[in-house]
């Protein structure tokens, strides 16, 4: 199905996708660049663990004070303690539930974590040498990620890869980062828009998204979106992109056009 703004592609062959016209890429994390191990079996229990003491360090900072505040609102609990709050934080992580302010705090220990060495951002072998080919090439690259802003700039900018222990810096390739307070809901097709709106001159035609999830491929197609599915094999959502134009590797994505 061709979609408004699509630029001239075919897929060729399965797992093939060749599109010319692309000026902008919009990249999801989880899932689609990095293994959802490395989110979910390390990031989140590395937040989990230090989450009760950043409230109790760091409870009069403006940001922690309007995520405690979510909370309630959302658990519909305005009177709500710490702990209550510590509690629906967990189970939200517990179910990979992408609510805003999980994702703020999280995002905030784990920027001091990366500070501190005690985190790398974990890559899919294939993405870095395709974000630095796209990004030669002069087409924008972008995140969207339920993360937090501040967990993407970390994620990017302490890239395991280099010699020995040395993490790269990935961050000179990116011109934007948007997450779920900046765009909003990643099933929102309003979101795309704003993050459309955002990107301006440096995306004159509908960003291309890659992403796992079918949710996240249909709201950016409603967007007037060009979009490809990853399908990674073993991540979650591989087996539920068979109705959507999809790779398995960014090596199959050709945007060289
Ligand atoms: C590496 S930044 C933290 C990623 C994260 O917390 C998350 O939930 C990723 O979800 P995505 O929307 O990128 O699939
Ligand atoms: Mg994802």
């Amino acid at each position: 199905m061709t979609r408004p703004g699509t630029p001239r592609g075919t897929v060729a062959g399965a797992g093939h996708v060749a599109l010319a016209g692309v000026t902008a890429v919009v990249l999801d994390i989880e899932g689609t660049v990095s293994p959802t191990e490395a989110v979910v079996g390390t990031l989140y229990p590395y937040a989990q663990a230090r989450l009760a003491g950043w409230l109790a360090q760091h409870g009069d900072d403006p940001e922690t004070v309007r995520a405690i505040a979510q909370v309630r609102e959302l658990i519909g609990e305005p009177d709500a303690d710490v702990t209550r709050v510590v509690a629906a934080l967990d189970d939200w992580r517990a179910r990979d539930v992408k609510a805003a302010p999980l994702k703020t705090l999280q995002g905030r220990i784990w920027a001091a974590g990366f500070a501190a060495g005690e985190l790398t951002g974990v890559f899919f072998d294939d993405v870095v040498p395709a974000l630095r080919r796209w990004h030669a090439a002069g087409i924008t690259l972008a995140v969207y990620s339920s993360g937090s802003v501040a967990a993407q700039r970390a994620w990017f900018g302490h890239a395991a890869g280099g010699a020995g222990d040395r993490r790269d810096d990935l961050r000179p390739l990116l011109a934007g980062y948007f997450d779920l307070d900046s765009a909003g809901p990643k099933t929102d097709p309003g979101s795309y828009a704003r993050i459309a709106a955002a990107l301006g001159a440096a995306a004159p035609r509908p960003p291309l998204f890659l992403t796992d999830r079918p949710t996240e491929l249909d709201a950016a197609n409603a967007a007037g979106w060009t979009t490809v599915g990853v399908a990674r094999p073993g991540e979650p959502y591989a087996g539920a992109l068979a109705g959507y134009r999809h790779v398995a590797s960014f090596a199959d994505l050709d945007l060289a056009g």
